[in-house]
């Protein structure tokens, strides 16, 4: 089948190339033109026979919401535009609405795989009506994973999204036991080799993953680390987890807890901090560290 796709980043470049081997045909516009197969969003619709399905993969927020805004003006009834960035789950439903006012269809999609999806296929976590997920299916099927899992139709609008985005939750936490459990290994002068601990454990433990494996990877780059600064950013969809945890009143401590993690690894010389010193000093006389 023909797709459009729009956005050839890390993901959506690799994601091209993975629908191309399996036989599809793909245009790609980006707004880099040495990444792009046409100039603009006119040229990619225009290219493309009905009933059209143009997938998004574009950063969160504005730039998706821009050009879903240009989408509906150039899509036509019976065609389905799929977001497959990591967009807010509730900014689906406004999605769908938007695009249905036109007659035009909506899947709302999760994908996970990283740079590492070319090879290893996409995992899919999509949202929407069943007969705007059959207009996709073939696409959905050249970028998953083989083997018989990998992707999902989770629901309706939105659960796509919401799903990745519980993914990612799970993955700020399992990362946060990870490097937790790296710090304390560093620390212990008995533990001679950190590093082949983590790789030991790839194997027959209870905690073997691939991102224990990613994380082999990197110490076998960087055995302590010293390279890298000990800061962490994030993209929302943490945030975004744990404000859907306090909407359903759902107890999430471990991604909570990771999330903070981050907001901590920004701060030079932690403000609170500074707070409990103060207030040990003030209560209990405790020494403080003066600048
Ligand atoms: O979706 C992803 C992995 O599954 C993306 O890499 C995402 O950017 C990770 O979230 P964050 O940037 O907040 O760490």
């Amino acid at each position: 089948m023909e797709l459009g796709l729009v956005g050839l980043g890390k993901m959506g470049g690799n994601m091209r190339e993975r629908i191309r081997r399996a036989g599809h045909t793909v245009v790609g516009y980006d707004r880099n033109p040495d990444l792009a197969d046409v100039h603009s969003l006119e040229e990619l619709v225009g290219k493309l026979t009905g009933p059209r399905v143009v997938w998004v993969m574009v950063p969160a927020g504005e730039p998706t919401q821009a050009t879903i805004d240009r989408l509906a003006e150039l899509l036509e009834p019976g065609d389905v535009v799929v977001d497959g960035g990591n967009s807010r789950w509730t900014d689906d439903e406004k999605h769908a609405e938007e695009l249905a006012a036109k007659g035009i269809g909506f899947v709302d999609c999760g994908v996970s795989g990283g740079v590492w999806g070319l090879e290893n296929g996409y995992a899919l976590m999509y949202g929407g009506d069943a007969e705007n997920v059959a207009k996709v299916q073939p696409i959905f099927d050249a970028l998953k994973p083989e083997g018989d899992f990998g992707s999902v139709h989770a629901g309706k609008v939105g659960a796509g999204h919401f799903a990745k985005m519980v993914h990612n939750g799970i993955e700020y936490a399992m990362m946060q036991a990870y490097a937790e459990g790296w710090e304390l290994l560093e620390k212990v002068d008995s533990v001679e080799n950190v590093r082949e601990v983590f790789r030991s454990w790839q194997e027959g433990t209870v905690i073997r993953s691939w991102l224990l494996d990613l994380a082999v990877n990197a110490l076998d780059e960087d055995q302590h680390l010293d390279g890298l600064r000990g800061y962490a950013q994030d993209s929302g969809e943490g945030r975004w987890t744990v404000e859907a945890a306090i909407d359903h009143a759902v107890p999430l401590p471990a991604i909570t807890a990771s999330l903070f993690a981050r907001f901590a690894s920004r701060q030079d010389d932690s403000p609170q901090m500074k707070m409990i010193a103060a207030l040990r000093n003030q209560f209990g006389g405790h020494a403080v560290e003066k600048k």
